[in-house]
Parts: C-alpha cells; structure tokens; sequence
C-alpha cells in the first residue's frame, strides 16, 4: 500500500489527538476508529472517519498496518494490549511505572506468537524523557538523573482520578517543587525523595450522591500513582470545571548532572513545554506507529520500547536526505 494504514483503539483525548496527528502525516491514513462505547456517540474530529465497535476489530486484521492503542494505562492497556498484539502491530503509551516489565512480558508473548511488533510506553514520560534520561546517563557516567514535571495535568493520573467509583469529572495537576529544581540546576546533585520533588492537586466533580471523603481517600491512598505523593483534591460543580478545567497543558524537563575528569561539572536538560499534553503524545505515537510499521516489514516481532528503536525509523525522510540533518 502507499500509505500506512493506521487504526486507533480507545477513542479519549489520546484517540482524538491521535486523530489529529495523522493528518500532519501524509504518509499515514486513518482507517477507523474502534470503541468500546455505542459508535453513535464517538464523534471524530473529521465526520468521515468510520467508528465501529471494539467488538468487530478483529476483522480487521489484514486491513491494518498499526493499531495505536489509546486506553487508559490503568484499566484498559493492561487488557488491551495483550489481546491487540494477537492481530496487529501495536504502539501504545502505557505509562504504570511499577508494572512495566510486567506489562512488557505480557505483551511479548501474544506479539511473538502473532508475529507482531508491540511497541510500548511511547509518549513524552515514558517515552522522550525515557531516551533522554538513558543518554544522560550512558555519557555521563558519574552524576544523577532527575525528571521534573509541570505545572500541568497529567493524563494517566487524572484518567486514574476518572476511574474512582463515584467521580463523575476529574483532572490531575503535578506541580514540581521550584526549591528542589533550582538545588537540582545548581548542581548539587541532591537526594530527593518522590515526595520532595513534586505534589499533586485533583479537581473532582462527583456523581450525585457520591460520598467525598470516601473518593478523596481512595485517591490520596491510590498505589503507583497517588500514595507516595502529597496530594489535594478540590470538589467542583460542572460548571467550574468545564470554565477552568478544559485545558490540558503540560510540560517538563529532564536533567543530567554529573562531572568528568578532574571534576569538571556537566548537565544535560532536555524541556517540553506543551499546550497541549494529549496531543503531543499523540505526535510521538504516529511517529513511532510508523517505526512499528518498519520493524514488522524487517519481520521482527515481539514487545519493544522506545530503547529498542533505531531514531531514523520514525523519520518520514528517506536515509540520505535525513543524513544531511547530521550536522
Ligand atoms: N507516555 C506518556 O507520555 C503519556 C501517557 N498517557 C497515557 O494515555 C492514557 C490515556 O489518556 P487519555 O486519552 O487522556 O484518557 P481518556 O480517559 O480520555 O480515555 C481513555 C479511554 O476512556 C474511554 N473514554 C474516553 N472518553 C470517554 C467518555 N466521555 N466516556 C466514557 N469513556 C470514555 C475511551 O475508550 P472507548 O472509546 O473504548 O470508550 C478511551 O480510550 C493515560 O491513562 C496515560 O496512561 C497520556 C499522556 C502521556
Ligand atoms: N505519563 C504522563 C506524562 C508525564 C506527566 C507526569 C506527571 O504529571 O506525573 N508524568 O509523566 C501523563 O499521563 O501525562
């Protein structure tokens, strides 16, 4: 085909970013869109794009290059994942640190089986950040890596907010500590803990007749993604939160401090600053659904990360002309 045929599974601010994202990509087409919801009530940016139901995906197997898996990390990438490697290569933002290798052998086995590529984690953290965060350390080798966050909502944790029984509407902003960022940039390479570098603050509406303190509890006590932080969550009605809570912005930053030599002092930063969080990491995974596409033509298979991905396979350039961008 002169296009690669591109699918999204999950259809939220990931899907719709997804959505957006092909359209930069000329060498990319989007096929359709596939939801666990009634099609009827999933409007895709571009009203011509087919929605069918997740239920039918599976005939679609040989009508699809890569599948971009845009589920929640929390409930629906780990269900996912697997069962799509079995039918299509797959790119996928999966970002539950605590579970990732586990999520990785999960998604090794079907893909191997199937003959797919299931490439996983890509995004902005983890994804961009992940590769910076390796270089950092491959070329520095005495220092420490930190990663800053925000201010800015994050999506896995206010999707994680999202599946509390009992909120109806819930967004998750991270906001780093300025102290511990400018200790961090002087260079001098502090201990911090989790809790020392960032808290979080959750803005809820709740279903009527949900109890307050019981979702605030199992929010502030939530394993992998609120437990080790200190976090607040402000009740809203609608209308505060579609006034102040529409937008998504993000952003952050990655640095390697460290010292060669007779001590000379080095620092890497790598920065995002980003309007908009799911549409950004939608862009990283149209460009690594098209490194996907390449690895399955070699006839690889099995799950990959963004470690495993040679850079000039998400270029759209042909090698020569991508050559000239060395220097
Ligand atoms: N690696 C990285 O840097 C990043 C990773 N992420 C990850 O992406 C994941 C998805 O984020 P995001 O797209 O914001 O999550 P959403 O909550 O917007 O969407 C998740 C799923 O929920 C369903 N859904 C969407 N809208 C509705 C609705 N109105 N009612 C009911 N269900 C709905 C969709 O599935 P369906 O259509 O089947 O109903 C969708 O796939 C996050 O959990 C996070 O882990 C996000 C940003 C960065
Ligand atoms: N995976 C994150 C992307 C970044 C943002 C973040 C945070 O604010 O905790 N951690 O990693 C997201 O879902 O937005």
């Amino acid at each position: 085909a002169d296009h690669i045929r591109v699918a999204i599974a999950g259809y939220g601010n990931l899907g719709r970013g997804v959505e957006a994202a092909l359209a930069q990509n000329p060498d990319m087409r989007l096929v359709g869109v596939f939801s666990r919801r009634d099609s009827a009530s999933v409007t895709p940016l571009d009203s011509q794009v087919p929605v069918y139901p997740m239920s039918e995906i599976e005939t679609f197997a040989d009508d699809i290059d890569v599948m971009v898996l845009c589920g929640g990390s929390k409930t629906d990438l780990p269900e996912q994942g697997p069962y799509l490697a079995q039918f299509f290569t797959t790119v996928d933002s999966f970002d539950t640190h605590a579970t990732v290798n586990d999520y990785h052998a999960a998604l090794d086995t079907p893909a191997r089986k199937a003959g797919t590529v299931a490439l996983m984690s890509v995004g902005w953290d983890p994804g961009l950040f992940s590769l910076n965060r390796a270089f950092g350390e491959a070329v520095l080798a005495e220092g420490e890596t930190y990663s800053f966050w925000g201010k800015g909502l994050s999506q896995g944790h206010s999707q994680a907010v999202r599946s509390v029984d009992g909120v109806k509407k819930g967004v998750q902003y991270t906001l780093p500590s300025e102290d511990a960022i400018a200790r961090v940039r002087r260079g001098e390479q502090p201990e911090l803990s989790t809790r020392e570098k960032h808290v979080r603050e959750c803005y809820v509406v709740l279903e009527d007749g949900a109890d307050a303190d019981t979702v605030r509890d199992t929010i502030v006590n939530m394993p992998h993604y609120f437990a080790d932080y200190d976090t607040e969550v402000h009740f809203i009605d609608d209308e505060t939160f579609a006034r102040d809570h529409s937008a998504m912005p993000h952003g952050g930053f990655v640095i390697r401090s460290g010292v060669t030599g007779d001590g000379n002092k080095q620092s890497i930063e790598y920065s995002l600053a980003l309007g908009s969080n799911p549409e950004f990491t939608a862009s990283a995974l149209v460009a690594y659904a098209r490194a996907a596409y390449r690895l399955a033509q070699r006839g690889e298979s099995g799950a990959r990360t963004v470690f495993d991905v040679a850079p000039g396979l998400l270029s759209p350039k042909d090698p020569a002309q991508l050559r000239k961008e060395l220097l």
